[in-house]
């Protein structure tokens, strides 16, 4: 188990040794011909003898050198995750992640949370009902895909990440597709899962199929896309749509609605409507694009426009 204590700075110990040591050692330093005192200065001069071995055995870390009992970057790193999850409203599973980049800093950290603008309290929560609509899973952001969407960096490619719980197939896609190189995962409790095992299965080839919105959300060219604008051939399933809202998209314009009797288009309509978020199918002026590439005359393109000549 990972315990988090708080750290203890002040050491009394070692402060009363530094105090006795110093008292002995005024002590010792003084003469005197007055055989009372002369036992005490003696008396003194052995305590001081004796504070300063008691010294340099057990306290030379702390007050003259550095600590040695801090934290191990592995254990901070997970720490950090699972003090990330404790944010998480999720009354059964609470899970963190943490990524870090090369140099040991932390780009970004995130729970299992309901989307943004999706009301913790109106959600639902729980793990089994009648409809599928009335789970949490429809709509939870997990932890992983909370992490790599609030990043502070630009990109999160050659990170590892910190994961409470061993990554689930659709967080996997995230992680391949983001680039992170490394899993550090603290509890595989999901192991028998169909999930789990399709994760792994990713990881090992890394040769996925993602939906296009995470594709694009995931390889865009800008450090934030929020307030955009995004077009799509098909209306986004719920687990886009939970990236879309993290993202912060504000608008989305789809082509087909073709999975619109799914239970997964509709929680993404549950979540847009919730967020805010407005969408509309796209009404075309034009029935079709057509690009002839025949039909472009190379002569007019490739002609320069005149030389600008002195006058
Ligand atoms: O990779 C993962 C897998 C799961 N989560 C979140 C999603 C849910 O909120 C819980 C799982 O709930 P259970 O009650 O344990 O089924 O964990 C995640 O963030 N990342």
């Amino acid at each position: 188990m990972l315990i988090l204590q708080q750290q203890q700075y002040l050491h009394w110990d070692k402060l009363a040794t530094v105090v006795v040591l110093d008292f002995t050692y005024l002590l010792g330093s003084v003469q005197s011909s007055i055989p009372e005192v002369k036992y005490l200065l003696n008396l003194g001069n052995i305590l001081n003898f004796f504070f300063f071995i008691l010294l340099q055995v057990f306290q030379p870390v702390g007050i003259m050198s550095k600590r040695v009992n801090f934290l191990p970057w592995e254990d901070y790193f997970m720490s950090v995750a699972f003090l990330s999850g404790m944010r998480s409203k999720d009354p059964s599973s609470q899970v963190g992640a943490c990524i870090v980049n090369s140099d040991n800093i932390i780009v970004s950290i995130g729970y299992n949370g309901m989307p943004r603008g999706c009301s913790d309290d109106d959600m639902p929560w729980a793990k089994e009902a009648e409809s599928r609509l009335e789970t949490k899973y429809m709509y939870v952001c997990h932890a992983e895909m909370n992490a790599v969407v609030n990043k502070n960096s630009a990109d999160v490619a050659g990170c590892r990440i910190y994961v409470v719980l061993f990554p689930c197939n659709e967080c996997a896609k995230i992680v391949i597709q983001s680039r992170i190189k490394e899993i550090v995962y603290y509890s595989d409790k999901h192991k028998h899962k169909p999930e789990t095992i399709a994760s792994k299965r990713m990881f090992d080839m890394a040769g996925i199929i993602c939906h296009a919105e995470m594709n694009a959300v995931l390889n865009k060219n800008c450090a934030k896309i929020s307030g955009c604008k995004m077009y799509v051939l098909v209306f986004p399933c719920n687990e886009c749509a939970k990236f879309i809202i993290q993202e912060e998209i504000k608008e989305l314009i789809y082509y087909s609605d073709k999975n619109i009797h799914t239970q997964e288009s509709l929680a993404s309509k549950i979540m847009f409507n919730m967020a805010g978020i407005k969408y509309r199918k796209y009404e075309g002026k034009v029935e079709a694009v057509t690009i002839d590439f025949d039909s472009i005359d190379w002569n007019i393109t490739t002609q320069l426009p005149p030389t600008p000549t002195k006058t």
